[in-house]
């Protein structure tokens, strides 16, 4: 499995004073179903920014992302678009570098990334926040199942991806084994820099 972790900005928690809130987690527990629900409880809130994440397959029902092929988001990549990029599952992700102008503006950013870039991303932005979703492996296992997106491949390979837990540290845990809303609630008071298990 190969992963890699590119910043384009790479001065050491030089980016600020805006929050980068990274949502991460095994694939199946529900960081888009959170983000989704957590994105529209703030829609009123302009200082609260959810980028779409650039990705090399089609945007779906579980995800608005751009779609970009594999040429077109290497170029993009070489010309110096992204903030941050990596490859997983057989796609390849990406943040926009606008988000740096948003964090500048003293905005807070929120994205779901790969555990892998956790490390670089602490060092290149000033206010870094991981919150980890989770689950237990059969909740994953039936949510992947349920889920069925083509563009998932072997689900039993995504399941088994593991990611060294070292480099993953997170700052909020949110167990996602309750219902979706009261979740998304709990990930809505992190955004907000509320006290969050209240
Ligand atoms: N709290 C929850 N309760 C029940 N089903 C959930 C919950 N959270 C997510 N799901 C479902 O689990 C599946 C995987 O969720 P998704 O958000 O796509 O996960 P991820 O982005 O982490 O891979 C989706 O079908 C989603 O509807
Ligand atoms: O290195 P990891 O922490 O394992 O993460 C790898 C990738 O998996 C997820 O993407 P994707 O949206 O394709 O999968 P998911 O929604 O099933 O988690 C996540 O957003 C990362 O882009």
């Amino acid at each position: 499995m190969s992963e890699t972790a590119t910043m384009a900005d790479g001065q050491a928690g030089a980016i600020g004073p805006g929050r980068l809130v990274l949502v991460v987690g095994p694939s199946g527990a529900g960081k888009d179903t959170l983000l989704r629900l957590a994105q529209a409880a703030c829609a009123d809130d302009h200082d609260i920014v959810f980028p779409r994440r650039i990705v090399t397959r089609e945007s779906s029902a579980d995800e608005d992302n751009v779609a970009l092929g594999p040429d077109e988001f290497r170029r993009a990549c070489e010309h110096g678009d992204f903030a941050v990029h990596w490859d997983a599952h057989g796609h390849s992700y990406a943040l926009p570098l606008d988000i740096n102008d948003d964090i500048r503006a003293g905005r807070t950013v929120v994205a779901n990334v790969s555990r892998t870039v956790i490390g670089a991303l602490r060092q290149t932005y000033a206010d870094v926040v991981v919150v980890a979703i989770t689950a237990p492996p059969d909740v994953l296992a039936a949510r992947l199942a349920a889920r069925a997106r083509q563009s998932d491949g072997n689900i039993a390979e995504r399941l088994s991806r593991s990611v060294d837990d070292r480099s993953a540290q997170a700052d909020v845990t949110i167990l996602n084994a309750g219902s979706a809303e009261y979740h998304a609630r709990q990930l809505v008071r992190v955004i907000r820099n509320e006290g969050w298990q209240d």
